[in-house]
């Protein structure tokens, strides 16, 4: 689904992301973890096309479409969540109420709720991100600390929305801290001094 070949990154001359070569399969679902500042959130935002790699190069695959939760999640604040849901799909695809409506009753979230979206609570905020990052059948899930902010309860709608996802054969790619013990992830990458380890 995704290949990344010698990529690198530096920020103000100091290097993140060094010769980092790496594969994910179609259907994987993969957990990226480090210390705070280690690269996570650079490599998600390289992938997303957010960034630009100083060196390397990444390949995708045919019909690689690419939902992402990175960093603070950007809304149009003044209106519902509907309206928010229906814009950003709007984008790319056409708008389905039913699939929106399935997500977001699995996060217990209102879809017909008239409170704007700058009222919402953070982990409200969140669910709301994650929604837009799955709803358009994307294949590529890409979510930097998916799990801020979640309630426990939220936090197993997560769990099961993953597993969901994996079923359909989606390909994931998660960087969390916590909050994802229960995710049986096929593999575990550790981001050290801005190489990759296994
Ligand atoms: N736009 C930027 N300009 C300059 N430095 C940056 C920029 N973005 C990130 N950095 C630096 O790059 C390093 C890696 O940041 P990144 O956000 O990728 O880390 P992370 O592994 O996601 O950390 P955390 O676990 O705290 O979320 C940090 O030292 C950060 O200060």
């Amino acid at each position: 689904m995704i290949s990344l070949k010698n990529v690198s990154k530096d920020f103000n001359n100091t290097n993140i992301l060094n010769d980092i070569n790496l594969t994910i399969n179609e259907g994987e679902l993969v957990r990226i973890v480090g210390s705070n500042g280690c690269g996570k959130t650079t490599l998600l935002k390289i992938i997303a096309g957010l960034l630009k790699a100083d060196g390397g190069n990444i390949t995708y695959g045919e019909g690689c479409n690419i939902g992402a939760v990175i960093e603070n999640p950007s809304f149009i604040e003044n209106e519902t969540l509907l309206y928010n849901l229906k814009f950003l799909y709007n984008l790319k695809s056409k708008f389905s109420y039913d699939i929106c409506k399935k997500y977001c009753d699995l996060f217990s979230l209102n879809i017909d709720s008239k409170i704007a979206i700058k009222k919402y609570s953070l982990g409200m905020r969140q669910k709301a991100a994650i929604i837009q990052a799955v709803m358009e059948n994307q294949n590529l899930i890409l979510l930097d600390e998916p799990t801020r902010g979640l309630d426990i309860d939220s936090m197993n709608q997560f769990d099961n929305l993953v597993k969901e996802l994996k079923k359909e054969g989606k390909t994931i790619i998660i960087c969390a801290h916590d909050g994802v013990e229960n995710i049986n992830f096929d593999r575990i990458i550790e981001i050290k001094k801005g190489r990759i380890e296994e």
